[in-house]
């Protein structure tokens, strides 16, 4: 299966942002190409303000290094640039000499700083703050020269104001309004921040038009319009930022501010699509990761053939990464007929906050030294809540910090908002994976990951999932009112206290009832299995009805029999010798399962054993929580769709984990072709023959709770989907609690994380050497009991009938 060749042209934070979320969706659905004129890796763009300002450095901003591309199989030019399109042939051409061809290509170029068009800008000693080379250039200037100057007052040129006051230069900073940072903040908090910055040593040129940079061949001063002049060594060009768009330009693809796009990120041109600084969408181009982030995951899911979300906008935030001074802005922030505003202003403090209302909603707000309802407020923008919501906000505010923020904040805000994670899933991750620092929590959400605003208030809910019991207390579910600990928390205990059976742990750890109850006996005879599965013996008593009798009892008191069909495929052999044992038992019905099974209803607890016999086939687990059927369409053998054998890989499926024990009943299905015969979108696992391989989704569920599965990987060979099937499985049974199915455990991990897990080849590998171990382990239980005489008679005989009406009617 040839793959589809996919070149991205931009090796910067957007692009390849993209191409990790097409990695996540589908490893082996393209042969990729990256071209960057930079010549780096993928570097936090950033984070050059604090390599300025000193506080990390350039080799600790790499975001994907070498082995990275080398790991995914990207071909990467670095310090090449793509020059021209040829959207007819669908090649590209670099500066190189080299041409590529693609099927689908990804424009991701980006900005370029502008530079004022003024006599003199091309001299030595002017530059942009852009990229590492600018950044070196201004860190070895501070090293000879001592005076510097930054022109524009907006995010870029305070941040890089400070690093040159870092780097122990005299900066000016000049600007042409007579408020610093118009575009983010009212003149009030503008003034407040202006102070702030005079405070730490800035000084500032207001109200200055640059008419032309002074010098011999270096750079000596500044001239500006109103005749005035300033001396310096060092002018540093922020005065905001053009989309890079001359090469779409040049190749036909529609233009206007930036390249245009709609909601899928798709351009006028077929298969060429842009995301990022470069792209304008609805008329808008973003200059923030936050909404570049979003445009990338939904270029992702297009591209893959995903019917995910399309990208609608973004309302951005921002904030200023200069130690010692708090902004935040979101939002509409200037006042108009329309608008009314809340306003808090303690001058004392240095507090100010404005919060614009428009028709009785939240549009907007303004915060200044104090900026910890940041993300409530952008959660509150982003859905218009109603202005009344505001007393909440500023009522607790008034008594929260730290700790308490964290714990009064929901359990969906967005904590992060470059990463759109949530305080759920930091929550979760902490719980899950025992994390301990942010840099954890940073690998595995991507939380605080960026421009690191978020990085106090991550390592505060880090903190507070830790120590605070209470929030653990009331968030955590137990087993059942015989306990106080979760699921989790009795694992955890099983495995560090080497506990081995049921009444075991109920001692140990203090139940409160000693025998326990049908809630929790289960529970611990399912988790002591899977931990210890070579020596663990199930505890009889702590079964359901249909599991000790290992077959499903019914209504009246008689059991139904399915038998194991692989792949929902029999033969003449087989139904003979049902057919034989439906007439010698007398077996009153004879149903076909929407599994693909035969089911035979209606029989006597004590012909059971003699059933087994004569059938003389594997048990079909329908009693268990188990794997219950890999159902499957015909496929290539017969269908004239397919393009797999569907029915190989379902036999091959079931029959590698036919007799595990799973935290609930997991069913499979493998369908041939996205046609999806088999119904593969709701099942715990869901095969889809595709052009070229076979995607994975998990978490369906067709039953009381009906939900579609979600796309977990696509992969190209039925060994990778034995494996990642295999891992899925394993993770499932360690991790989810008992009787959780398979669609509630993902919407309670997320299925970023299973991915997360999945994804890595180390952990599969391990996960699948457990799950041998128990494979192993496990024999047919039908034959089990023809092999054993006393159990035939103990349990079969009728003697000792250990049924009651009760037990049939609670049992499932
Ligand atoms: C100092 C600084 C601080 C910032 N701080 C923040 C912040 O705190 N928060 C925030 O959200 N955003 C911030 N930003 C903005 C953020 O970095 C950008 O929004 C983001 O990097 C844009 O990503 P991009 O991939 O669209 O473009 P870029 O990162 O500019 O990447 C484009 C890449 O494409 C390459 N390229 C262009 N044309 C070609 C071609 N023809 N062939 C090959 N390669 C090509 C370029 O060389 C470049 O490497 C900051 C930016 C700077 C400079
Ligand atoms: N913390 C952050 O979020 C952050 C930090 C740095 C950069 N960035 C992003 O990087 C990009 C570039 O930042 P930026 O600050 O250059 O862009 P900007 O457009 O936000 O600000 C440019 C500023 O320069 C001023 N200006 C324009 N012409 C001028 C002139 N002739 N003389 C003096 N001042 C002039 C403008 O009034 C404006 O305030 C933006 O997209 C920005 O969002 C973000
Ligand atoms: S899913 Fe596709 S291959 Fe399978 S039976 Fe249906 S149409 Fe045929
Ligand atoms: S808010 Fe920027 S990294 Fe979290």
């Amino acid at each position: 299966m040839n793959k589809q060749k996919l070149v991205l042209v931009g090796n910067g934070m957007a692009g390849v942002r993209c191409i990790e979320e097409i990695l996540k969706i589908d490893r082996e659905r393209f042969e990729i190409t990256v071209f960057g004129s930079e010549p780096h890796p993928n570097y936090n763009r950033i984070l050059l303000s604090k390599v300025l300002q000193g506080d990390t450095t350039i080799e600790d901003i790499t975001i994907n290094d070498w082995n990275w591309y080398q790991e995914n199989n990207i071909q990467l030019f670095t310090g090449e640039t793509v020059i021209r399109i040829d959207t007819e042939q669908q090649v590209v051409y670099t500066d190189q000499n080299r041409q590529v061809e693609y099927d689908r290509l990804i424009l991701a170029t980006g900005s370029l700083p502008f530079i004022l068009p003024v006599p003199g800008a091309d001299k030595e000693g002017v530059t942009a703050f852009r990229d590492i080379k600018d950044c070196e250039r201004m860190i070895e200037t501070a090293n000879q020269y001592k005076k510097a100057s930054v022109i524009g007052g907006g995010l870029l040129g305070l941040e890089a104001a400070r690093g040159l006051l870092n780097l122990g230069m005299e900066v000016n900073v000049i600007h042409i309004f007579d408020c610093l940072m118009e575009r983010q903040l009212d003149p009030t908090a503008s003034q407040m921040l202006r102070r702030e910055l005079e405070k730490q040593g800035m000084n500032f040129l207001l109200e200055k038009q640059t008419e032309e940079i002074i010098g011999g061949e270096r750079v000596e001063g500044i001239r500006f319009k109103d005749g005035t002049e300033v001396a310096t060594d060092l002018v540093v060009m922020a005065v905001g930022v053009r989309p890079n768009v001359q090469l779409a330009k040049d190749s036909g693809i529609s233009v206007n501010r930036g390249i245009v796009v709609n909601d899928y990120m798709e351009t006028n041109t077929p298969n060429v699509y842009a995301v990022g600084e470069c792209a304008e969408h609805r008329g808008i181009v973003y200059g923030l990761v936050a909404p570049l982030y979003e445009q990338g995951k939904a270029l992702a899911e297009k591209i893959c053939g995903v019917h995910g979300k399309s990208y609608e906008g973004t309302v951005v935030s921002t904030q200023l990464k200069v130690s010692g001074v708090d902004v935040f802005s979101a939002g509409q922030f200037v006042d108009n007929e329309e608008t009314k505003s809340f306003k808090v202003h303690d001058e004392i403090n240095g507090i100010y906050k404005k919060i614009l209302v428009c028709d009785n909603k939240i549009v907007g707000a303004v915060l200044f030294g104090d900026i910890s309802e940041g993300p409530k407020l952008l959660e509150m923008i982003n859905r218009q809540a109603a202005a009344d919501e505001l007393n909440q906000v500023f009522q607790s505010s008034s008594e929260e910090s730290g700790d308490n923020i964290a714990a009064a904040m929901p359990i969906n805000q967005i904590v992060c908002s470059c990463n759109n994670v949530t305080k759920g899933a930091i929550m979760q991750a902490v719980y899950s994976q025992g994390f301990t620092t942010v840099q954890q929590i940073a690998k595995c959400t991507k939380a605080s990951s960026s421009c690191g605003g978020c990085k106090p208030l991550v390592a505060a809910i880090l903190e507070h999932a830790r120590e605070n019991d209470v929030e653990l207390t009331v968030e955590k579910e137990t087993i059942c009112s015989c306990t106080t600990l979760s699921h989790d928390e009795v694992v955890q205990e099983i495995q560090e206290k080497r506990l081995t059976h049921v009444k075991e742990v109920m001692f140990v750890l203090g139940w409160k009832n000693e025998e326990g109850c049908s809630t929790c006996r289960p529970a611990l005879n399912y988790y002591l299995g899977m931990i210890h599965p070579t020596e663990y013996e199930e505890d009889q008593d702590s079964l359901s009805v249909s599991e000790r009798m290992l077959a499903n009892i019914q209504a009246d008191g008689t059991y139904s029999v399915v038998p194991r069909m692989y792949g929902g495929v029999t033969n003449a052999e087989e139904l003979r010798r049902i057919a034989n044992v439906v007439e010698k038992y007398e077996i009153p019905l004879v149903k076909l399962t929407g599994g693909q099974r035969i089911d035979l209803l209606g029989i006597k607890k004590e012909d059971l054993p003699n059933v087994w016999a004569d059938l003389d086939m594997p048990s079909g687990y329908s009693y268990g929580k188990s794997l219950r059927t890999v159902k499957t369409c015909v496929g290539s053998r017969y269908c004239r769709f397919g393009t797999q054998d569907s029915i190989e890989l379902g036999i091959a499926l079931e029959k590698k984990f036919e007799r595990i024990q799973t935290p609930n009943k997991v069913k499979m299905s493998v369908s041939a072709c996205p046609r999806n015969c088999a119904e593969s979108g709701i099942k715990d696992l869901g095969i889809v023959g595709v052009e070229h391989g076979w995607e994975l989704y998990v978490g369906g569920n067709g039953g009381t709770h009906v939900q579609a599965g979600q796309l977990l990987c696509t992969v190209a060979t039925e060994e990778e989907v034995m494996e990642m099937a295999g891992a899925f499985l394993q993770y499932y049974r360690e991790t989810a609690n008992y009787s959780e199915r398979t669609s509630k455990w993902i919407e309670r991990v997320g299925l970023e994380h299973v991915r997360e897990v999945l994804f890595d080849k180390e952990n599969r590998e391990v996960l699948m050497e457990r799950l041998e171990i128990a494979i192993s382990n496990s024999k047919d239980p039908w034959k089990e009991v023809l092999g054993n005489k006393e159990i035939q008679e103990e349990v079969y005989g009728n003697k000792n009938d250990p049924l009651t009406k009760e037990a049939i009617s609670t049992s499932k």
